[in-house]
């Protein structure tokens, strides 16, 4: 994916101004700087969210494959599935964890009841949440703890297969053993999607994320190598964020 000159704005509110990075297939790129710099509404952008409201504007390009998924004419349902989105907060359907997770196949694609059982259980594995669910696959999702709705949450969106994957704080409503769980997720997905995850915590950017993206007010400060943004960053606002001294 590559993001050129993209700018967004809320009614007036200026809150991206010409943006542009790669975000490179099958890496994971961590989106980080201070509340309100921006790093939500650039995910948001990704997969079109701000189109449900009328007074918000992107304008520039976001390629994919090549193809410009922020022109007119792109079907939003299907970019939709392209680019698969995890919130902040797990939000699990009111059914139970098998359909929670089958419920994207069984709108998008025709599978045979065992072909739907295999991808389902491997959904489930990639986000580590296989063998504490196989023997309750017909329980409600809703009984699960909030890390266990979490992991959920990324299988249903893992399981239809996106090209990439969009994570905004996956982890912020979690415990350490959760959250490592997560990380481990992530690490397993970069093999067939790219991921984009917007993070506070500068522990987790620093072990997970290959590339780094440091937003400050709506513009891009610097994107690199993770490693080489935090240990000689170029710029002093971002050297300030990543040693703690900002924000
Ligand atoms: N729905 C909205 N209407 C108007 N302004 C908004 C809206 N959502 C966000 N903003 C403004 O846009 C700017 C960027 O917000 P955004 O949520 O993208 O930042 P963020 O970096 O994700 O912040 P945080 O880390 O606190 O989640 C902020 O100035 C914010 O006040």
């Amino acid at each position: 994916m590559e993001v050129r000159h993209v700018s967004f704005r809320y009614g007036d509110t200026l809150a991206l101004n010409d943006v542009s990075l790669p975000i490179h297939a099958n890496r994971v790129t961590a989106l980080i700087g201070p509340s309100g710099c921006g790093k939500s509404t650039l995910l948001r952008v990704f997969n079109r969210m701000p189109d449900l409201y009328e007074d918000q504007r992107a304008e520039g390009e976001v390629l994919l494959d090549g193809e410009n998924i922020l022109a007119e004419h792109v079907d939003v349902l299907t970019l939709r599935r392209r680019v698969g989105m995890v919130t902040q907060k797990p939000s699990p359907f009111p059914m139970s964890i098998y359909d929670n997770v089958a419920i994207g196949m069984r709108l998008n694609e025709e599978l045979a009841p065992s072909e739907l059982d295999a991808r389902v259980e491997d959904a489930l594995r990639r986000a580590a949440l296989w063998e504490e669910v196989r023997d309750i696959l017909g329980h409600s999702a809703l009984s699960l703890s909030g890390g266990q709705q979490q992991r959920l949450c990324l299988a249903r969106t893992t399981a239809v297969r996106p090209e990439v994957i969009l994570l905004d704080e996956p982890c912020s409503a979690l415990d350490p053993i959760s959250t490592a769980k997560i990380e481990e997720t992530i690490e397993g997905l970069k093999a067939v999607s790219t991921i984009v995850i917007v993070t506070h915590n500068l522990q987790q950017a620093a072990r997970i994320a290959d590339y780094t993206a440091f937003l400050y007010l709506g513009e891009l400060i610097e994107f690199g190598p993770t490693q080489t943004l935090f240990a000689t960053p170029a710029d002093e606002r971002t050297a300030r964020y990543v040693t703690g001294k900002m924000g």
